[in-house]
């Protein structure tokens, strides 16, 4: 079931089209990567689907509804954005219980929502002696307050140390996996959400550049195996009599198509050639990524 949309989407600011005609859409039950590299248009796409920024032309739909025409959006959809304000002087229990005072929730959701975030301890404590973690952690109780079926991350691992970024991970696939919700988290780290989402969408210059699940972004891409030998001038014809391309590289090494590492090795041991380094080189995904934030 869709559960966001956005539908030919373009946002210009001045001379600058941050977002050119996007359109894609996420499932209930999945989290999707929106990554791209930094003013790649991923901010004003989050934006746009939650009333903050209107587009020009196209839709940003949550439900099939936009967000302003929503009776009560905090039951529909839970927002992080970046850099996040809070008032410095609040303890994180007070600003939650105003959120649900304001939006008509039960007060006793604040603190389920500061357990459910591991916050619970420093919940009688002033955010303004948070650390950047903590902010974000906080603001994810804050999304979870209406227990929407549909979350809008933008770049929630930042100033997560890896112990909070390994929490996250777990945390936005329980809320896909077991709860069914549709979970959007933008990046500009590939890394950083590469073990988490299911499906992947790729923006740079405000234009959609690729998307589709994480299994057919890495596994679409032709595998390669760099190979460096004491014996490179053996070792190329023994492959490319097992099957393989061998292109012969700048300083001596090999990039051999064809062939699994392992059997790379056995051939490298039948040649009696001593092996300096074996690289499987990278997925599509993080080629078409890479490549993307090289150019900038
Ligand atoms: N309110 C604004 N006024 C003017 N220009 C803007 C505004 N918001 C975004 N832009 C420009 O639009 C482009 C896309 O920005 P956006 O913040 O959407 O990218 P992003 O992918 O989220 O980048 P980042 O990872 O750096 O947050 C950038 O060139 C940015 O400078």
């Amino acid at each position: 079931m869709t559960a966001i949309e956005i539908r030919n989407l373009s946002k210009s600011f001045g001379a600058v089209r941050a977002v050119d005609g996007v359109s894609f859409t996420v499932k209930a039950g999945t989290v999707t990567g929106y990554l791209g590299p930094n003013g790649a248009g991923k901010t004003t796409t989050l934006r746009s689907l939650l009333g903050l920024v209107t587009p020009d032309s196209g839709e940003a739909l949550v439900n099939g509804k936009r967000y302003r025409d929503m009776a009560t959006p905090l039951n529909e959809v839970g927002a992080v954005l970046e850099a996040t304000n809070f008032h410095p002087g609040r303890t994180a229990h007070n600003h939650l219980r105003l959120l649900c005072v304001a939006a008509g929730l039960p007060v006793a959701r604040a603190e389920e929502a500061l357990g459910q975030v591991g916050l619970a301890e420093a919940a009688g404590k002033r955010v303004g002696g948070f650390s950047l973690g903590m902010r974000q952690r906080l603001a994810l109780a804050s999304a979870l307050l209406g227990e929407p079926k549909v979350y809008i991350l933008d770049e929630p691992a930042n100033g997560l140390d890896p112990a909070g970024i390994q929490w996250l991970r777990g945390f936005l696939r329980h809320l896909a996996h077991d709860r069914g919700a549709a979970v959007l988290v933008s990046s500009h780290v590939l890394s950083e959400v590469e073990q988490t989402v299911d499906d992947i969408v790729i923006i740079a210059a405000g234009r959609l550049v690729r998307q589709g699940t994480l299994a057919e972004l890495t596994t679409n891409g032709e595998k390669t195996v760099r190979v460096r030998t004491t014996g490179d001038g053996e070792l190329a014809p023994a492959l490319e009599k097992a099957g393989a391309t061998v292109e012969r590289l700048d300083g001596g090494a090999l990039r051999v198509h064809g062939l699994e590492p392992e059997e790379i090795g056995r051939i490298v041991l039948d040649q009696r050639v001593v092996l300096t380094e074996m690289i499987a080189e990278r997925s599509d995904l993080q080629k078409v990524f890479l490549e993307l934030t090289e150019e900038r």
